[in-house]
C-alpha cells in the first residue's frame, strides 16, 4: 500500500509553475471526439483521471500520445460508441462522453459513473439535458443506452447551476440543429475555457461565465491545437500549504480572478498576497485570524473543492470558524482524520465548527477523497511530528506528482510503495 510520509514543520519556500487545471482538461479531450482529425491539447496534468480519459479515448478508436504536458490525439476513426464499464467506473467525469460521442454519431452506451466518495452524485441534469435536445435515452441491464437520429436546439432549465451536466449539454449542442439556450447554467471559469476550445473549432457559443449559455448549431468542426487554463484548486492549495507551514512562495501560470472567492478569505484571515500578472506571491503572517462562516456555493462563490484545505487553515487559526458544505453531501470525511491530527471539530450535519488549536501533531491519516487527501497532506506539512497518509490513488487523480512538488518547496515528504523507512 502506498503511502506519504512527512516529518512536517518545515516552512515552504520557493517558486511554482501551477499545473492545468484537470477540471478544464476532462472535458475538453472528450470534446476532441466531436471531429476528426488531428488534435493538440497543451498543458494537461499527468494524472490518473487523465490516463483513464486516454485510456477511454482509445478503446473508441482515438490514436493519441503525450509529448511532455500536451497530448495529441487523432480522431478520425470511432471503432465504438460503448465505453467500456470498468473505465466508466473509474471516475465521474466518464460521463463527458456522451455529449459529443452522441454529437458526432447519433448513439452512445454507458453506464453510471464512479467518483461518488463525496455524496451522492446523481446525473439526472445531465440525461434531461441530453432528452430535451432530442436524444432517446433507456437504462436496462446495467447500461445507459443512448440514440439521437438527430439533435435539435432547444431551452434547457438546469434545476441546480451543475458544472457537469452545463459542459456535457454545451457539447452535445453544437453540432444540434437550431439554438440552445441552457439557463441557470454553471458558470465556472473551466466552462469558459470549454466555451472557447468549443469555439476555436468552429462552434458558435456565447455566454460562458453567465447563468445563460447560448448555442447556435454548426455544420462542421475542425481540430485545434489548444492550451488548457491553470488550475485554480492546485493553486489555492498550495497558497494555504505555504501559509499554514510559515512560509512564502511564489506561484507562476495562475489566474488570480479564478481564485478570488479564495484569496478573499486568505485576506480576511490575514493573509500577505500580492498578484502581477499570472504571478501570485504569498507570505504567511504569525497573527491569523478566524472567519465567523464559510459557506461552498457554485462559482463565484467559495468552491466545495478547497473546503477540506481551507479547513486545515482554520484549525491554525485565532478562535472560532464554521464551515458549512453546501454542495455535496458527503463531503466531510477528512474532518475525522484532521481530528486525529489534533484539530478542535465539532461536525454537525454538514456544518463544522472549528477552535483553532495552536498546533496539529503527525498521526497515520487516510485520505479518502481527493480534496480530503490534500488537506491531510497541508495538515502534515504543518504538524509537529510525522504523518502517514494512506489512499494516495485519490490525490493522484488530481495534483501532479504532489509530492515532488512540495519536496522542491523544502518540505521532508516521501512517497513509500512498501517498508517505511524513517526520514
Ligand atoms: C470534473 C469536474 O469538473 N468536477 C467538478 C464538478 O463536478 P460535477 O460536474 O460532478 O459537479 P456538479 O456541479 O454537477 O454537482 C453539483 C451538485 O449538483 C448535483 N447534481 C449534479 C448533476 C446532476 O445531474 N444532478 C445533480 O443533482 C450534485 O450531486 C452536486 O450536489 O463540479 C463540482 C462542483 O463545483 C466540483 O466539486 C468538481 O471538482
Ligand atoms: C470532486 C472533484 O473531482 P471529480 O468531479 O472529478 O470527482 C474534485 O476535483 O475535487
Amino acid at each position: 500500500m502506498e503511502q506519504f510520509v512527512i516529518k512536517g514543520g518545515k516552512p515552504l519556500y520557493g517558486t511554482v509553475r501551477v499545473q492545468g487545471a484537470k477540471n478544464s482538461a476532462l472535458p475538453i479531450l472528450a470534446a476532441t471526439l466531436l471531429v476528426g482529425g488531428i488534435h493538440e491539447i497543451q498543458d494537461v496534468p499527468r494524472l490518473s483521471d487523465i490516463d483513464v480519459m486516454n485510456r477511454i479515448l482509445k478503446a473508441l478508436g482515438v490514436k493519441l500520445r503525450w509529448e511532455g504536458n500536451s497530448i495529441k490525439l487523432e480522431t478520425s476513426a470511432i471503432k465504438t460508441t460503448r465505453i467500456p464499464e470498468a473505465l466508466m467506473r473509474q471516475m465521474r467525469s466518464s460521463i463527458f462522453l456522451m455529449g459529443p460521442l452522441l454529437a458526432r454519431t447519433g448513439e452512445v452506451t454507458v453506464s453510471r459513473p464512479g467518483g461518488c466518495a463525496i455524496g451522492a452524485r446523481p446525473i439526472d441534469l445531465h440525461l434531461k439535458g441530453l432528452r430535451l435536445l432530442g436524444a432517446e435515452i433507456r437504462e436496462a441491464d446495467g447500461n445507459i443506452y443512448c440514440s439521437a437520429g438527430k439533435l435539435t436546439g432547444t431551452e434547457i432549465d438546469l434545476d441546480l447551476p451543475s458544472v457537469g451536466a452545463t459542459e456535457n449539454i454545451m457539447m452535445a449542442a453544437v453540432l444540434a440543429e437550431g439554438v440552445t439556450v441552457i439557463r441557470n447554467a454553471a458558470r465556472e471559469p473551466e466552462i469558459v475555457d470549454l466555451q472557447r476550445f468549443l469555439n476555436r473549432m468552429g462552434a458558435d457559443v456565447h455566454g460562458a461565465g453567465t447563468g445563460v449559455i447560448t448555442i447556435r448549431g454548426v455544420k462542421h468542426l475542425h481540430p485545434v491545437s489548444y492550451g488548457i487554463i491553470p488550475d485554480r484548486i492546485v493553486a489555492g492549495t498550495l497558497t494555504i500549504a505555504a501559509v499554514v507551514t510559515g512560509g512564502e512562495v511564489l506561484l507562476t501560470h495562475v489566474v488570480p480572478d479564478h481564485m478570488k472567492s479564495t484569496l478573499d478569505l486568505l485576506e480576511q484571515i490575514g493573509v500577505e498576497l500580492k498578484n502581477e500578472g499570472d504571478a501570485l506571491w504569498v507570505q504567511s503572517t504569525p497573527q491569523l485570524k478566524s472567519v465567523s462562516n464559510v459557506v461552498t456555493e457554485p462559482y463565484p462563490g467559495f468552491p466545495t473543492d478547497m473546503q477540506p484545505q481551507m479547513m486545515v487553515l482554520l484549525s491554525l487559526t485565532q478562535g472560532e470558524s464554521v464551515i458549512s458544505e453546501q454542495i455535496f453531501d458527503g463531503r466531510l470525511k477528512h474532518v475525522h482524520e484532521l481530528i486525529r491530527m489534533g484539530a478542535d471539530l465539532t461536525p454537525e450535519n454538514n456544518q463544522v465548527n472549528i477552535r483553532g488549536v495552536p498546533y496539529l501533531t503527525g498521526a497515520a491519516v487516510e485520505a479518502t477523497d481527493l480534496r480530503a487527501g490534500a488537506a491531510l497532506v497541508i495538515a502534515g506539512l504543518a504538524a509537529r511530528g510525522t504523518t502517514h497518509i494512506s489512499g494516495l490513488n485519490h490525490i493522484d487523480r488530481g495534483y501532479e506528482r504532489l509530492d515532488q512538488t512540495f519536496l522542491r518547496l523544502g518540505a521532508q515528504i516521501q512517497r513509500y510503495t512498501g517498508k517505511v523507512a524513517s526520514l
